[in-house]
Order: structure tokens, then C-alpha cells, then sequence
């Protein structure tokens, strides 16, 4: 599902208002309505819509006339503004809402709000502009403070108000919904937090607005993806088909290993685990290599490197290898953990090809690249994402809960699996492994990036169901990881 930010709808509404001659105030009706039946499905006895001044409040002023319309009599409008401070298709609303009965007020702040079982925010949409201040964010806490007490049901248009509805920041106070109806595409700042935690369940309404695809807007990875990096597997095939993917062992041999049975499970054809000795326990099925061989040949016939589980910061022999590897390879690698440190020396990012590398970094490692601190980045997940693609040319994958996949060249992708079960050690080593794992059998690097997370959070989520969130171990995901494979082209036949 694509993801819009408020200039590409505001040119989506625009094309459907000027190619298709569809007049504002229809797409708007079509909005209100569909408020108004989200509004219905809770059979409220009385519904308050608030509205602001723009078109947002219009979409208010629609779902309030729907409502009455629909047998709903105890239904009014609380207003930031007069009914004549408006102006356009949200005055046109207003107009027909009044007509039709609907009472109005307009919010004096300081006053409670009145009573309702549902409470629709209408306040601020696409074009909000700043954070909340004054009168607006009075009302907010109006509506907080009513809701805390009477348990009433939130619903949003569009956005919920306060958050950012390209960036999903939450700069001051906002609106916390249940659900929210999105106007004809989700709204990428309701994909991502902080901005999803108050959008709730987010429901796309088609209000006669054309969303044409394209590689510019973002989007949710899909089980398409999984199934799209994974190539056929025809009968004469054999390992080499499937590559190689070579791991570096650092200090932390069991990070490595886990790396490597991420990318054997996500089908690579061979692990190769590299480093000053043996790793002790690791599986049958692994090939290991020792950095005293002649080294060029040590990782010669690797598809895709896996650098930076485990890795340890304690200098040496491995974190030289990892530098040499970063400065030399030619193919492409996914750079995780203490791997990442190694992009900045003295001060400066150090720049990749483009599109070579996979950079996995939580949210620390990430504030730790940019110079900035954790809070920063998870206040501004989207633009820590991209800023770190665009300056290092690296594929990024923001870990966290909402995952933030984004290309040097602009594209975004939101991954929506995963849950709390992946909250364990070992889990980003996994994925690092799976994601190196679709590299090696040819996957490009942002598919790779998309699929690897979307099969990484599938897989934790299998585990969970399994095992509990609270006890599930990054092996546990490991073991899952063949039935999320399973699932995802399960996913297939479902589509069809
Ligand atoms: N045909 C269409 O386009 C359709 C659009 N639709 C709906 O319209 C929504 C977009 O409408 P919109 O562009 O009018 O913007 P909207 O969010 O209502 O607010 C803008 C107003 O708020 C003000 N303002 C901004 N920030 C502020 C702040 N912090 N505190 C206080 N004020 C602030 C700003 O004025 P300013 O004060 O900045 O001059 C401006 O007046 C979209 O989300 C969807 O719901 C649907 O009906 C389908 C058809
Ligand atoms: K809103």
C-alpha cells in the first residue's frame, strides 16, 4: 500500500480537481460520508465533530450533516473559528450542515467540551503547518481530558491533529485516535513514529481521488517482496546458484553465527564464516575460512558480506579486515553493528557506492553516524533515515518498531511486521544474516533491505505466537524463519 506525504496528495487532489473536473466540494463529500460511517459503526447516541478552518474541518462539517442525515440526532460541531471566517468548499459544508440542522459552537478555550460517545477530529489535516499552539492545542487537551474520563472513541480525518502528516512527528500536543480515516491514500507521517502510535487503526477511504503508482512514492513492504527477492528454484540448481555469503568473526563469535544461519535460513546456497580461528559450536553446514589463509581468496568467492556482528570494538586483526573489506569489496555486503562505526573516521561519514551497501542501524547507531543524539533520531526517524542513505550512498534499514527502509536515491519503504518478541539480543544479527542471505542470491540492495526486514518480522512474530513475547530467543526467530517464507507465498494464493 502507498504511502502519500502532504505535497504529493496536494498534488493528487489537484490533478483530480483540474484533469477530471471532480469539483472540490464531491471529493470532500466523499470524505465527510465515509467519517461518518466510521462514526456509525460505533452506534453513538451523540457524536462531536471538531472542526478546524481548512478543508480538514470541511470533511467535519460533511460527517456532521452525514450523521443527522442518518438518524443520528444528537450530533454538533465545536469550531476553531466562526461559520463566516470560512472560506471555499469548507464553508460550502458548513453552510449545508447548518441547513440541515446541526448545531454548532465555537470552542472558548478553558471550557470542557461537551459530552459524546465518539468525538471526530476534524481540527487540522494535510495543511497543518506548525506545532500546536494557543486555542488549538487547548482544545486538545480538552478533548484528552474528556475522553480520559468518559472512555469516549476518537476517530481522525485524515491525519490525527498534531501530527506531521509527511514526517510523522509529534512536535507539541496532538490528537490521540483509535482509528483514523485516511483520505483516498495513508498519509506516510501515519506509517511511522511517533505519528502512528495516535493515528490507531488506519483505514483508507476512496473518495474519488486517483492515486497513480510511481517509484517516488513510499509504500509498506509486502510478502511481494519476500517472494520477489527469492529467486525460483528450478531442479538443477545446486548450492552455487544460491551464493555465498561470506560473514566476518569478531569478538562476539555467536553474533556471527547467528548472522550466518539468518542468511542459510533466508536460502543463501553457502556460509562462509571468516576470522582469526575457528568458531567452536558453529553449524556442520558452515564453511570456515581463517584470516591466516592468503586473504584476497578468503572472501574471492562470496556473492555478499555480512560485516559487523559481533565485531567487537577492540580494534585488531577483524576490525582491519572490515576496513580493508569497506574500502576494496566490489559486491554487495550489509554493514551492521560495530561495522557501522567504521563509516565514520575523523569526523566524517565515510562515502560508499551507491546502492552497494545494506546499513542496519538501531536508532543509537544511527544517532552515533549523524552526530546527534537517540532522542533526535526517534523524533525525526524519517529524516535520520534518509539523511543517512543520502550522505553515506548506503541502503538504510532504521530499526525499531515501524522499520524505516530508505535508498540514497529517495525511495522509502515502512516495514510493518515485527513485534516486541524481537526485542532480544541477537535479533539484528539475524537479520543482518537474512538480508545478506537475498544478496547473495541477487536480490538488489533496497529489495533485499524491504524483503529482509519484512521476512525478519514475520518470522519474530511466528516465534512470538509460538513461544511467547516474553521468552522468544533470536535462535527462536531463526527457526521461524522457514515458515514466514511459507507464509509470505501463502500470501500469493490468498491474492489471487
Ligand atoms: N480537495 C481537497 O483538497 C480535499 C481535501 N480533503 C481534506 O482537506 C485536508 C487538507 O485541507 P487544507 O489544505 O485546507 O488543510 P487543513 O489541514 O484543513 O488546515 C489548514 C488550515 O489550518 C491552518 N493551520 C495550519 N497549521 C496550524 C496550526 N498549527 N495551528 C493553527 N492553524 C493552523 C492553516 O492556516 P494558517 O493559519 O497556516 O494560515 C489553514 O487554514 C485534508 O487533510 C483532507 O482532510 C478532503 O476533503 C478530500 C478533498
Ligand atoms: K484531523
Amino acid at each position: 500500500m502507498v504511502l502519500v506525504t502532504s505535497e504529493q496528495m496536494r498534488e493528487f487532489d489537484k490533478r483530480t480537481i483540474s484533469t477530471l473536473r471532480v469539483p472540490g466540494i464531491v471529493l470532500m463529500d466523499h470524505a465527510g460520508k465515509a467519517l461518518a460511517e466510521a462514526a456509525l459503526a460505533k452506534r453513538p447516541r451523540c457524536v462531536v465533530a471538531l472542526c478546524g478552518k481548512g478543508n480538514n474541518g470541511g470533511d467535519g462539517w460533511v460527517a456532521a450533516r452525514w450523521l443527522r442525515h442518518q438518524g443520528v440526532n444528537q450530533v454538533q460541531v465545536v469550531s476553531t473559528v466562526d461559520v463566516s471566517e470560512l472560506t471555499g468548499d469548507a464553508r460550502t459544508a458548513a453552510t449545508s450542515a447548518i441547513a440541515a440542522g446541526v448545531p454548532h459552537q465555537v470552542y472558548a478555550p478553558g471550557q470542557p467540551l461537551p459530552p459524546a460517545d465518539v468525538y471526530l477530529d476534524a481540527i487540522l489535516g494535510t495543511g497543518a503547518a506548525r506545532p500546536l499552539s494557543g486555542q488549538l492545542a487547548d482544545l486538545v487537551s480538552a478533548l484528552e481530558a474528556v475522553v480520559a474520563a468518559s472512555g469516549a472513541w476518537v476517530i481522525a480525518a485524515d491525519v490525527p491533529t498534531g501530527v506531521n502528516a509527511t514526517t510523522g512527528e509529534v512536535a507539541g500536543p496532538a490528537v490521540r485516535a483509535q482509528q483514523t480515516i485516511a483520505m483516498a491514500a495513508q498519509k506516510l507521517g501515519t506509517a511511522i513514529t511517533p505519528g502512528c502510535l495516535y493515528a490507531g487503526d488506519v483505514v483508507v477511504a476512496d473518495v474519488g481521488i486517483g492515486i497513480e503508482p510511481s517509484a517516488e512514492l513510499a509504500a509498506f513492504t509486502t510478502a511481494a517482496d519476500v517472494r520477489a527477492a527469492l529467486p525460483h528454484r528450478g531442479p538443477q540448481t545446486h548450492k552455487g546458484t544460491y551464493g555465498r555469503v561470506g560473514v566476518l568473526v569478531g569478538e562476539m563469535t555467536g553474533a556471527a553465527v547467528l548472522a550466518g544461519l539468518g542468511a542459510a535460513r533466508a536460502g543463501a546456497g553457502l556460509v562462509m564464516l571468516a576470522g582469526e580461528e575457528r568458531v567452536q559450536g558453529a553449524p556442520l553446514e558452515f564453511v570456515q575460512r581463517l584470516f591466516r589463509d592468503d586473504m584476497a581468496s578468503v572472501f574471492a568467492q562470496s556473492q555478499a558480506l555480512v560485516i559487523g556482528p559481533g565485531l567487537g570494538d577492540g580494534g585488531g586483526l577483524p576490525e582491519r579486515t572490515a576496513r580493508n573489506l569497506l574500502a576494496h569489496w566490489e559486491k554487495p555486503g550489509v554493514l551492521d553493528a560495530d561495522g557501522l562505526r567504521l563509516l565514520r573516521q575523523n569526523g566524517a561519514l565515510q562515502r560508499l557506492p551507491e546502492g552497494q551497501w545494506v546499513l542496519t542501524p538501531h536508532p543509537k547507531e544511527c544517532a552515533a553516524l549523524l552526530e546527534t543524539s537517540t532522542e533526535a533520531v526517534q523524533a525525526r526517524r524519517l529524516e535520520a533515515a534518509t539523511r543517512l542513505a543520502r550522505e553515506t550512498g548506503g541502503v538504510v534499514i532504521l530499526k525499531g518498531y515501524r522499520s524505516i527502509i530508505a535508498h540514497p536515491d529517495g525511495r522509502v519503504r515502512v516495514n510493518a511486521t515485527g513485534n516486541a518478541a524481537l526485542a532480544t539480543a541477537g535479533t539484528g544479527d539475524v537479520l543482518a544474516g537474512i538480508v545478506g542471505g537475498l544478496l547473495a542470491q541477487g536480490a538488489d540492495s533496497f529489495l533485499a533491505a524491504c524483503a529482509g526486514a519484512f521476512l525478519h518480522g514475520a518470522a519474530g512474530e511466528l516465534a512470538g505466537e509460538r513461544l511467547t513475547l516474553v521468552s522468544t530467543l533470536a535462535s527462536d526467530v531463526v527457526d521461524a524463519i522457514p515458515d514466514a517464507i511459507g507464509k509470505a507465498f501463502h500470501a500469493d494464493l490468498e491474492e489471487q
